[in-house]
């Protein structure tokens, strides 16, 4: 973890870069779909960007990451949705060969979606899946889109046993108990955010023991949550029945690398050493690698 003045230089810069962000204003996800996607555009700016990604994640100490992305055919450029994920998975192999990290790919369907693009996003993970494909992803601004209509992309991937990961009950109007239960039916082996969930939705996402993905300082900073980081519903959910997968969401916006997220945790909540190790090993439960996976990060977090 970061220690000393480079902690501080750290907050200093993620508080200054993040200050006009808030996921209800307008100006959030057209960040994405509107900036981002105008500069990554062809394939020398997508090598560049994901190597930057996986060397900045590597650099901070990770040895386990799923990456996730939405498919993305760029005509301009004559690039289709199948030359974008390849450019990303070959980005994905250079570095698992050569940094102690290894990383895998999840395909994210956008919440604007039709449910042929949907089952597009199935196709092309399920045809990618031994070059690196893990699983399915729903993301995408939640005041958009109607989610109950990709249930037939969702059981095929869970006939196919790819595993899914929903963005859930992120904001306000993104959690109508219909919407919650619709997202559950699709059987999530992880959901991340998990912020506006009623008691009821709370015990069944336990009882099912689905691993969570909380993201302190995006939260924090696009005020997804009331108040600030010793707010946040990780205090309720740690030690609870269902793994937590510590996440980050959006690096590059929010500027906290994971071992900030764990700095965080251990600060706002008070835990121990022993703790913050517990919290780690307890991803690997959800991690959607395969057991022999499982078994590299449990010999090299045990040992
Ligand atoms: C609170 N944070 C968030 N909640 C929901 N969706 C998010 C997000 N942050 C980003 N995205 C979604 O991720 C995609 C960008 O990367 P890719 O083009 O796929 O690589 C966009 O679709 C954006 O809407």
């Amino acid at each position: 973890m970061p220690v000393g003045k480079f902690d501080y230089d750290l907050e200093t810069r993620a508080e200054a870069s993040v200050k006009s962000f808030s996921l209800s204003d307008d100006n959030f996800f057209p960040l994405f779909s509107s900036y981002i996607y105008g500069l990554c555009n062809d394939l020398p700016s997508i090598t560049t960007t994901t190597n930057s990604v996986l060397d900045s994640f590597a650099s901070d100490g990770v040895i386990y990451l799923e990456l996730r992305t939405t498919p993305r055919a760029i005509p301009s450029a004559n690039i289709t949705t199948t030359d974008y994920i390849r450019t990303i998975l070959s980005c994905i192999t250079t570095s698992n060969t050569h940094t102690p990290m290894k990383t895998s790919l999840i395909l994210s369907i956008d919440r604007r979606s039709t449910l042929a693009t949907a089952h597009e996003v199935v196709t092309l993970a399920l045809a990618h899946r031994t070059a690196g494909v893990i699983g399915i992803d729903l993301c995408g601004d939640p005041s958009v889109g109607d989610i109950s209509i990709f249930g037939p992309a969702f059981a095929r991937a869970a006939d196919a046993n790819l595993p899914i990961t929903l963005h859930f009950a992120e904001a306000p109007w993104s959690s109508r108990p219909e919407e919650l239960w619709k997202l559950l039916e699709y059987n999530p082996r992880r959901i991340g955010h998990v912020i506006h969930v009623p008691g009821d939705v709370k015990r069944e996402i336990e009882r099912r023991g689905i691993g969570l993905e909380l993201c302190l300082s995006c939260n924090v900073h696009a005020k997804m949550i009331t108040g600030s980081y010793g707010d946040h519903h990780f205090g309720e959910w740690w030690g609870r029945g269902c793994p937590v997968a510590l996440s980050t969401d959006d690096v590059g916006v929010f500027g906290s690398p994971l071992s900030n997220e764990y700095r965080l945790v251990a600060e706002h909540f008070g835990l121990s050493d022993q703790e913050i190790f517990r919290l780690a090993r307890s991803a690997v439960d959800c991690i959607f690698g395969g057991e022999e996976e499982k078994e590299r990060l449990r010999g090299l977090m045990w040992g």
